[in-house]
């Protein structure tokens, strides 16, 4: 992140952070080291990132603490299928071990590899999974972008790859809450990934300013990256040169020349990206990036070979450290649902491929529209057109007036409105704005639908990561209904919601193309 490298943090092996067993170091960052642990209770694996304040200059000092408290709270907080999971931040306090004291600890889910480390195994060639890659990049930042945040460190080395094909965005060190169209970081930032007007913006007391704009021009050089096995869109040998190329272009200096080797249709969307005025390429926020990423190519599951090719990575790459134990002091932790489980016995339903929404379907014309644009925000096959017609036929039979008062089974009354039978309350916290009005309202059928479809996303990816795919469309018919956190504790579909899900699923047969 441009601070400089400081050496990694040795952690002994066996060392405990909270309920975290620390295991073998997996890589270092210019501000900390990251580790793989497992839970001592249930062997849940994950990784946690050991972030350090020391050997600091005292200028370096302040922006150091500013990141480690933006990394905590972004980390806490982002709650998506591709954004990693952060199970809980500890303060490791050890005065035995007095290098160790004091270091903040972030507990998180553990990704088999990074991107970066997939382009360095085999430079020059593509990656064979590069689109579905790219759709989960861009299905994240979008989540980012429509809460009102910037990524500000989008590169290789952050794009996190796990177990199933998931793609998670990593590294909230630099992540940042618009004040309106920007927000202020500290002038840090990967010189290969950072855009033209970092270079020529001053940077004031409150830092630089960073725009949803910076995320969009990194996508592009990543993109570029990815399609053409490792090439940056720049030419130089070093970061620097390559900065001043896109400077020079920037400046209209020099034409965009992207490798050959890019796919024609990828190549007006990187240009897009790279555009040289933040202005211009600020109109390609991260959802309709996520919509042209998804226009361009169906995201694909990883192959099997891809993913033998993963292991072999992970074999090679880990190293062993020196036993030892030690013990540290859990201050703050944020709950987790590590329950694991699959379902068996479920019955066939069309394969995602075939649940485009069938031209014949009864599925209203004015709504169409807005169900297709829903599924292409989100880069999981699971969340077609086809399912999220059914689930809101299912729920409120297209009804855009729909209203429903429902009592739980604490006798607490509930109330739904609306196409999508959203409770107020809980759209308010996953609200898009659909229709681009600026306003979101659970009873305007673009923002519910986008907002249904947004919310069946993060489901289906939390599902995914609990290893529960079979049925996906009833899981997410039921976790609709109750919550995600009930349809994995129950490892399957609840009883009470199954003829719900029974209804959903005949919707669904019709609907699918
Ligand atoms: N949740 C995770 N699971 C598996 N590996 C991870 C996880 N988080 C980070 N890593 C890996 O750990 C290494 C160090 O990550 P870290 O974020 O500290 O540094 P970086 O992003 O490589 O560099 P910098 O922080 O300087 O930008 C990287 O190789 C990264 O891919």
């Amino acid at each position: 992140m441009g601070l400089g490298s400081t050496p990694p943090i040795d952690v002994p092996d066996g060392y405990r952070v909270g309920p975290w067993r620390i295991n073998t170091p997996i890589g270092s960052g210019s501000w900390g080291s990251v580790y793989a642990a497992e839970h001592v209770e249930d062997g849940t694996r994950a990784a946690v990132k050991f972030l350090r304040t020391d050997l600091l200059t005292p200028g370096q000092r302040g922006d150091m603490s500013e990141l480690v408290a933006r990394e905590v709270k972004f980390s806490l907080e982002a709650d998506h299928p591709h954004l990693v999971r952060t199970h809980a931040a500890h303060t490791v306090r050890d005065r035995d071990r007095p290098e160790l004291d004091g270091l903040i600890a972030l507990a998180m889910d553990r990704a088999e590899h990074s991107l970066q480390e997939l382009l360095a195994a085999e430079p020059g060639r593509a990656l064979p999974s590069a689109e579905r890659v790219l759709a989960g990049v861009a299905a994240g930042l979008a989540h980012l972008h429509g809460r009102g945040w910037v990524h500000g460190d989008l590169k290789p080395a952050n794009v996190l790859l796990a177990e199933g094909g998931a793609v998670w965005l990593a590294d909230f060190g630099l992540t940042t809450e618009l004040e309106g169209t920007h927000a202020y970081v500290p002038p840090l930032g990967t010189l290969d990934h950072v855009p033209p007007e970092w270079w020529s913006e001053r940077t004031g007391a409150r830092g630089t300013k960073v725009r949803p704009a910076a995320d969009v021009w990194a996508f592009g050089v990543v993109a570029h990256q990815v399609l053409s096995g490792g090439l940056h869109p720049f030419p130089g040998a070093t970061a620097r040169a390559r900065a001043l190329a896109a400077q020079a272009y920037a400046r209209g200096g020099a034409p965009l020349r992207l490798d050959a080797s890019v796919p024609p249709g990828w190549r007006a969307l990187i240009a897009d990206c790279l555009h040289p005025e933040h202005a211009v390429r600020s109109r390609l926020n991260g959802e309709q990036l996520a919509l042209r990423v998804r226009e361009l190519g169906a995201p694909e599951r990883p192959s099997r070979s891809a993913r033998r090719r993963t292991a072999v990575l992970l074999a090679t790459a880990a190293t062993a450290l020196a036993a030892a134990t030690g013990s540290a002091l859990l201050l703050t932790a944020a709950p987790d649902s590590p329950s694991t489980g699959g379902r068996s016995g479920a019955q066939a339903v069309p394969p995602a491929s075939a649940q485009a929404l069938a031209e014949h379907a009864a599925v209203p014309r004015e709504l169409r529209p807005h169900i297709t644009n829903a599924s292409m925000r989100c880069a999981d096959e699971a969340v077609s057109p086809a399912l999220i017609a059914a689930i809101l036929k299912a729920e409120s039979g297209f009804d855009v007036h729909a209203h429903r008062v429902r009592h739980g089974k604490d006798g607490i009354a509930v109330r739904e409105h609306g196409v999508a039978m959203w409770t107020p309350e809980v759209f308010r916290d996953w609200a898009k704005d659909g229709d681009g009005d600026g306003r979101t309202d659970h009873m305007n059928p673009p923002d519910a639908i986008a907002t249904l479809g947004s919310y069946l996303c993060y489901l289906a990816g939390s599902f995914r990561d609990h290893g529960m795919t079979e049925d996906l469309p009833s899981l997410l018919a039921a976790a609709y209904r109750t919550s995600g956190k009930v349809v994995r504790a129950e490892r399957g579909v609840p009883e009470r919601t199954r003829a719900h899900t029974e209804r959903m699923r005949k919707f669904l047969a019709e609907y699918a193309s």
